[in-house]
């Protein structure tokens, strides 16, 4: 197993993103968060953004897990091979990119883009699925990690209201690379369900970095309360 991969085997990992027009947009802000999230713990750090990517790698001694969103719609996580060497440039150790069936917006398969960024870059990639035969096909196309971030975010999956982790678990029995979990892991019960699952780690976002959302739970159990 690649050295940076066994970095974070059965460890945490942390999205440190805000999103367009928020407060914390800014680079200097989630290099920040991601400094904050490592001193708790995190054994690797998932960013978005070339600027993010930059300032985190330079500050924070972890695996940095790159991507670069790109529109909002259809394909785009790293939508593109020039998204994704990109990524790389910007010192992302992994690439993140879409690795749904859905057709890719440069034209080229995803086993065409997965061995270009290796053979461009020496990144590795970890494939973002929403389904099981996306799983095990990025598995095949030479992804080198597999991760359940798309699920129940493209047309044909359903969104639950917490991580899919029956896909953690049948994709950890199909596939020989590493399976990611990721995705409405809320708390650390279902962290530690995913990696029990057979996650070979566990990437929580929302439930740590991004305050809006979490202010907004509590909020809404306050005025549930004050209502009943
Ligand atoms: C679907 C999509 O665009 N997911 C993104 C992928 O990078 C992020 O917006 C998520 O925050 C990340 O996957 C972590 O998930 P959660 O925030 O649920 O812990």
């Amino acid at each position: 197993m690649n050295l940076l991969i066994e970095r974070f085997r059965h460890r945490l990992v942390v999205s440190c993103q805000a999103y367009p027009g928020e407060p914390m947009r800014d680079p200097d802000t989630m290099r920040r968060v991601a400094l904050a999230a490592a001193r708790g713990g995190a054994a690797g750090i998932r960013a978005q953004g070339l600027d993010d990517i930059a300032a985190i790698r330079d500050a924070v001694d972890l695996p940095v897990i790159g991507l670069w969103k790109d529109g909002d719609d259809d394909v785009f996580i790293t939508p593109t091979l020039d998204h994704a060497v990109a990524v790389a440039r910007a010192g992302a150790h992994i690439v993140a990119l879409d690795a749904t069936a859905r057709p890719r917006p440069d034209g080229r398969t995803l086993a065409e883009t997965i061995a270009a960024v290796h053979e461009r870059t020496g990144a590795l990639v970890m494939a973002d699925c929403s389904t099981f035969d996306e799983g095990v096909a990025a598995a095949e196309a030479g992804a080198d990690l597999v991760g359940t971030t798309l699920a129940g975010y493209t047309a044909y999956t359903v969104k639950g209201d917490g991580p899919d982790l029956d896909l953690v678990a049948r994709l950890a029995a199909a596939v020989d690379v590493p399976v990611v979990a990721e995705g409405r892991i809320h708390t650390p019960a279902q962290a530690a369900q995913a990696l029990r699952a057979g996650a070979w780690s566990v990437v929580v976002g929302t439930a740590i970095t991004h305050p809006t959302t979490i202010t907004g739970w509590f909020a809404s159990a306050v005025a549930d309360a004050a209502a009943a």
